[in-house]
């Protein structure tokens, strides 16, 4: 049996986490550089595929940067004290944040370096 209110509750918690995620520094810098992906895309009038990458390639950045975010908060809670475990979780974590942010940086380098030389040389 499928429980619609109980769906719509849950809905309502991921939209707090996304509230809270939305205070954080780091999520902000994501959602930034989304907003420049955004306006590139727009600006070079980049093909279907090309948005594709665009918005996996933020989506992902910025949802690793909550399950991150979910980490620490756990870890926190678990270990408010200095355990090696605890800086093993979070540096892996923020580690793998890195590993999506730079994969999302080389597909937006691809698609839009050639793009801006072009343009540039067009000024020239
Ligand atoms: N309980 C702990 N035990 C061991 N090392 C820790 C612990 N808490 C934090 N650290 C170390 O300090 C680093 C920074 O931790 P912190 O919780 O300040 O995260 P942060 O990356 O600064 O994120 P934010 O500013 O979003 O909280 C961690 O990556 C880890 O190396």
């Amino acid at each position: 049996m499928i429980l619609f209110p109980k769906f719509f509750k849950s809905l309502n918690y991921a939209f707090q986490g996304l509230g809270m995620l939305l205070k954080e520094n780091n999520f902000r810098i994501h959602l930034l550089i989304f907003g420049f992906g955004l306006l590139f895309g727009w600006f070079f009038d980049i093909s279907v595929t090309e948005w594709l990458f665009v918005i996996l390639g933020n989506g992902l950045a910025i949802a690793s940067e909550g399950f991150n975010s979910a980490i620490e908060a756990v870890v926190d809670l678990a270990s408010p004290d200095f355990h090696p475990l605890a800086k093993k979780a979070k540096d892996i974590a923020a580690g793998s944040v890195w590993i999506t942010a730079m994969a999302s940086m080389i597909c937006h380098i691809i698609i839009f370096l050639p793009k801006i030389i072009n343009f540039v040389e067009s000024l020239l």
